[in-house]
């Protein structure tokens, strides 16, 4: 039997943070990406990771950032894991001294297994709808596209919400799924019980 990892992104309030840890969330995520609705500022979201208790990781998600305002996040915010949600390239990603993981932006056409190539230093490849703004958009994209044999952990999003994601873990086998519109009553607030329910459904797909 897998364990399918799950990431929660996009909080912003304490009550958020303690539903996602209480349901079983293995990562919190903190957009740090201005123009998006979920976005937290560096003394927000250090006391939002304070809350998190040991081995639940928290994730700091950056679009097209200037290296000082990574650095900056990284120093003042408790973050274990950076993902790169823009057009990084490997080394923009690779210079804070962290792990990280990049999202691919899926539309036809696109090589995942270049990408992932061009990306050598990630831990993971996380997988996202074309969407204008770079991401959070709440789309699904074709999951057909994804090519067997990825040589990288994939971590799938991009649409998921409670009714799917049984199906698209079925389906796609990643080692893990992130998740920030599904799970929302408003963007940026979280919905305890879509949250429980998004993590039931992964649990039913790992058997
Ligand atoms: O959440 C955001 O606002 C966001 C902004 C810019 C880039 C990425 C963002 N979130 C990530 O987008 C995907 C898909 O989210 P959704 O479930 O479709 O809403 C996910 O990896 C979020 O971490």
């Amino acid at each position: 039997m897998s364990r399918t990892r799950i990431k929660i992104c996009g909080l912003t309030r304490p009550e958020d943070v303690r539903a996602a840890v209480a349901a079983g969330a293995d990562a919190i995520g903190f957009v740090f990406y201005p123009p998006s609705p979920r976005h937290v500022d560096f003394e927000r979201a250090a006391a939002l990771a304070a809350l998190l208790p040991p081995f639940v990781t928290a994730v700091g998600l950056f679009v097209n950032a200037e290296e000082a305002f990574v650095r900056a996040a990284v120093q003042r915010v408790a973050l274990q894991l950076l993902q790169f949600h823009g057009d990084e390239d490997e080394v923009q990603c690779a210079r804070y001294g962290l792990p990280w993981i990049k999202a691919a932006r899926v539309r036809p056409g696109v090589d995942l297994v270049e990408f992932s190539a061009s990306h050598p230093g990630a831990r993971g490849i996380l997988l996202d709808a074309f969407v204008d703004g770079y991401g959070g958009g709440g789309k699904v994209f074709d999951w057909s596209l994804i090519p067997d044999g990825l040589d990288r952990p994939l971590v799938l999003s991009g649409g998921l919400d409670p009714d799917n994601v049984s199906a698209a873990v079925r389906r796609v086998r990643p080692w893990a799924v992130d998740v920030s519109s599904g799970v929302e009553s408003a963007k940026g607030i979280k919905d305890a019980r879509l949250i429980t329910a998004f993590i039931a459904g992964v649990r039913n797909a790992d058997g």
